[in-house]
């Protein structure tokens, strides 16, 4: 039992009050309230006197005993939170004239905020103290009554007769179809009080610009559960009512016409129907009938006045004699009040209570066996105690599912964006899109089960049950953030497709179950991480990506999802690579120029220095053709000279002596004249020769000039050929070592003669024979090579083998063989003025090898060589037709290349 508590708070005088030169004649002292008595007369006293739990006087702020918001909460909102936190249902409200104080009180300006949001964040604040050992799940609802009606104040629309009332027999009156909203944190409820207050009705009367024109209703449903002592289960649920009502008023005093005087009217009418109820409570008649459903308010609160609720009424009153009878009908309404006893009980859980009273019978009969055992006692023991056993584990269970739930509620989140409100949830779920449900409004979120199965079916017990459904329709398996759907036995699509097969979905993916149901996945892990790479998926990419995996099954889907990462990681590389040869190749393009320009210009040098060695070349001819002249004139002379010494040897006469003699001295002038003349023309034969030389050493030099230049130019083309090549390797390593790889795309080639256009990497070959591995294409070509070698020593191995089939394969290999020489020459000859390209025709075209004979059993190798050819590598087969000096026997056996000419066959007999 517990008296209805009563407060009593004067504001300051408002404006009208001052400007009115009111007289203040209330006053305050403790707990008592007196009004000056204005109607007094002959021999009454000066002042009324009422005495309370509480007289709040707010009257003027510099006055000690000024009570400010914070005292009027440490006094009235703390007792509120106490109530709720043992399980009792608490009611705080407040009444008055309009313009009294109510709402100021209530709720309070922001920056001094009243009793509803200081309570809020005080249970808030202690739900926070004492999570450790509790749950607590709140839920909120707020709506005001206005000319009878019931709004709610947290509905985006309220249907136009308002919503009904309705009396639960064992819960009370309730409002059917009233929105609660689960809070989690005070922020929450604040957003959802200014909300409330936001729709609230008001208008501007002569007493209050902004006065309340209803009945509001705040109520948070406070539910706390926990393991008590001794393991005792504890579970209370308590319904908070902080109630603004609107303000009883004379219509001559607030000016109210028209819809303002019918809606006091109706205000009128609740207030009168609240204060008839709150006499006929106060009268403490047995059996008199209380007008509860007179009035909407009364009936709404009908646990609140008399029932099983701590209730506390704050009775606003204005200072002002010109307001004194109201303020005197709120003191007496007031006073009434007191008189209100209440039977507020703990609103334990039923099981939760026979819980306990069994522990306390087993209690009580374990003392009664005492030392000797009575069976009737004992049985009856046995028999609470299995009975006590088995509630707390099944509360346990409903318990640890309520835990489950508050955890999944929480998880979710409400925020308002512009005009629309986003529910949320941080956890994988799926969102319904009630498509054949054209009434359905609200919208449902299914939260997946962590690292396990969600049933979905129609079946009860499903973890999402869905009507027309198969009852075990499919399962979706949340395993290490990867979702899975298994069709069970009902139809299912994804993303438009159907699937028979477990499919992986990802965030965003359209599942369709049945005929009528389309639910979302949602994975705000996922999302959130596509959104970190920056990658926006369409509807349409979602769907084109996962059009081919409805067929894949789960690991298969894996591999595929790495494999187009890859892919993409791939292209990326290749893209890069790309860019880097279009710059290589740019470079070469500007040296080819720069070599061309010089090649030019020695070329013309050179041209120069040939005609001038030209010319020296002819004169030397020149020379040497005069010195030849001068040569055989000398040797005549000489000759001539010999002969007239011989002559004068031989003549005896003095004169002709004499005359001999002076011929040979003339003779012997001109010789030497002629010899000087001689070593005169060979030393400028020399000169010239000299000069030649010169002219071909400057010509060596502008040859060797130009051949650097090239050679330059081909090097570093070839290192960055090199290095190019090695990052293109590593590339297909990296991804090798990764997993599978896609195919790349057709237009894989990659080259860097800039003339030479030709596919070092043709797309075909750059694939591994799985076609998803990635290699080199002379490593692909060497592999399949090496295969069929392999294919055909296994035929040889084989004593039936068929010898069509044989041909076939070597014919296959010399195949494969030249297009690896084809290849490598490519490699080798891709540069402008690189070496010289083999003559492959001749090569290719040479006859193809065939076996002949039958096939043979014994195999060894050995090396072959060809001087003017690449190392190649050495087939194996039997005896061939077209070298005839391998000879077809029986047990020999011949190594050789297909590819080599006949004469550069070698023979082997083991
Ligand atoms: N204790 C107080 N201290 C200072 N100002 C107050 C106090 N109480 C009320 N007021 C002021 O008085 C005016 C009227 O108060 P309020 O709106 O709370 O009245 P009300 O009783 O809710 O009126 P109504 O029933 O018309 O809604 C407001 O401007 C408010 O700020």
């Amino acid at each position: 039992m517990a008296s209805v508590k009563v407060a009593v708070r004067v504001r300051p005088f408002n404006q009208r009050e001052l400007d009115m030169g009111a007289k203040a004649v209330i006053r305050m002292d403790g707990k008592k309230t007196r009004i000056v008595n204005l109607s007094k007369t002959a021999g009454d006293v000066g002042f009324k006197d009422f005495t309370f739990d509480h007289s709040y006087w707010s009257f003027e702020p510099s006055d000690p005993d000024f009570a400010t918001q914070e005292q009027v909460f440490e006094e009235l909102g703390t007792e509120v939170v106490a109530s709720a936190f043992e399980g009792y249902n608490a009611c705080l409200f407040a009444y008055g004239q309009t313009g009294s104080g109510k709402t100021f009180t209530m709720t309070g300006p922001p920056d001094d905020p009243g009793l509803i949001p200081r309570i809020c964040e005080a249970m808030f604040g202690k739900m926070q103290e004492e999570q450790e050992d509790k749950n607590y799940r709140v839920d909120v609802s707020y709506l005001e009554i206005y000319n009878e009606k019931v709004r709610d104040l947290l509905a985006s629309s309220n249907p136009s007769g308002g919503l009904r009332v309705r009396e639960h027999p064992r819960q009370g009156p309730y409002v059917s179809d009233l929105s609660h909203h689960l809070v989690t944190c005070y922020d929450h409820v604040a957003q959802l009080m200014e909300r409330g207050n936001r729709a609230r009705c008001t208008a501007a009367t002569n007493m209050n610009d902004t006065s309340s024109r209803s009945h509001a209703i705040f109520t948070l449903t406070f539910r706390q559960a926990g393991l008590g002592a001794e393991g005792l289960p504890c579970e209370t649920t308590s319904k908070v009512h902080l109630v603004d009502l609107a303000g009883s008023e004379r219509a001559d005093a607030t000016g109210a016409t028209g819809q303002r005087l019918k809606e006091g009217a109706h205000i009128n009418k609740s207030l009168v129907t609240l204060g008839s109820v709150i006499s006929a409570l106060a009268e403490k008649r047995v059996g008199s009938f209380v007008p509860y459903r007179d009035a909407v308010l009364t009936w709404l609160l009908k646990d609140s006045l008399g029932g099983n609720s701590k209730t506390i009424m704050v009775a606003a009153i204005s200072p002002a004699d010109c307001n004194y009878s109201e303020t005197l009908s709120t003191l007496r309404y007031a006073n009434r009040a007191k008189n209100i006893v209440n039977q507020p009980t703990v609103n334990e859980d039923p099981n939760v209570r026979l819980i306990r009273e069994l522990r306390e019978e087993i209690y009580k009969l374990r003392g009664l066996l005492g030392e000797e055992t009575q069976p009737k006692v004992l049985a009856e023991l046995q028999q609470k105690e299995a009975k006590e056993k088995s509630l707390t584990a099944e509360w346990a269970e409903k318990w640890r599912e309520t835990q489950a739930i508050l955890r999944e509620q929480q998880a979710l989140g409400l925020r308002k964006a512009g005009r629309g409100v986003v529910l949320d949830s941080d956890r994988p779920h799926l969102v319904a899109i009630d498509q054949d449900d054209r009434l359905s409004t609200g919208v449902t979120l299914y939260h997946l089960n962590r690292n396990g199965d969600t049933v979905i079916g129609a079946a009860e017990g499903s973890d999402i049950v869905l009507p027309g459904l198969e009852p075990h329709h499919c399962i979706v398996t949340l395993k290490d953030g990867i979702a899975v759907l298994t069709p069970k036995n009902g139809y299912c699509s994804v993303d438009g497709l159907a699937t028979e097969t477990s499919s992986r979905i990802s965030q965003g993916s359209l599942i369709g179950l049945g005929r009528a149901h389309v639910l979302r996945y949602n994975d705000p892990a996922e999302a959130a991480q596509l959104r970190k790479e920056g990658r926006v998926m369409s509807r349409s990419s979602l769907f084109g990506g996962s059009t081919s995996d409805l067929n894949l099954n789960v690991e298969e889907r894996e591999l595929e999802t790495e494999r187009r990462r890859l892919a993409r990681e791939y292209e990326e590389r290749k893209r890069q690579l790309d860019e880097e040869r279009r710059r290589l190749e740019e470079r070469q393009r500007e040296a080819e120029e720069q070599l061309r320009l010089r090649e030019e210009k020695l070329e013309e040098q050179r041209r120069r220095i040939e005609n001038k060695k030209e010319e020296e070349l002819e004169k030397v001819v020149e020379e040497q053709s005069q010195l030849r002249i001068l040569q055989d004139e000398t040797e005549r002379r000489r000759a001539l000279l010999k002969d007239l010494m011989d002559q004068m040897d031989e003549e005896q006469s003095a004169e002709t002596l004499e005359a001999i003699q002076q011929v040979i001295i003339l003779q012997r002038e001109e010789l030497q004249e002629l010899e000087k003349r001689v070593v005169e023309r060979l030393a400028t034969l020399q000169e010239r020769q000299k000069r030649v030389a010169e002219l071909d050493a400057q010509l060596e030099a502008a040859r060797e000039e130009v051949e650097t230049a090239r050679l330059a130019l081909k090097e570093r083309t070839e290192a960055e050929l090199q290095a190019m090549h090695k990052r293109r390797a590593s590339l297909s390593l990296a991804l090798n070592g990764r997993g599978r790889l896609g195919p790349p795309s057709s237009d894989d080639s990659f080259h860097t003669a800039t003339d030479q256009p030709q596919t070092l990497w043709p797309p075909d070959s750059a694939l591994s024979d799985s076609g998803l591995g990635l290699a080199s294409p002379g490593e692909a070509l060497a592999r399949k090579v090496a295969q069929q070698k392999e294919k055909i020593l296994t035929a040889l191995e084989d004593e039936n083998c068929d010898k069509e089939a044989l041909n076939d394969h070597i014919a296959h290999l010399q195949e494969l063989q030249r297009e690896q020489i084809r290849l490598e020459t490519k490699m080798n000859g891709n540069f402008k003025g690189g070496p010289a390209r083999r003559p492959l025709e001749a090569e290719v075209d040479e006859p193809p090898i065939t076996v002949r004979a039958n096939a043979f059993r014994r195999h060894s190798a050995f090396e072959l060589s060809s001087p003017n050819r690449m190392p190649l590598t050495p087939v194996m087969f039997s005896s061939v037709t077209s070298l005839d000096r391998v000879t077809p026997l029986g047990r020999s056996l011949v190594y050789c290349s297909p590819l080599l000419s006949p004469a550069s066959c070698s023979e082997f007999s083991s």
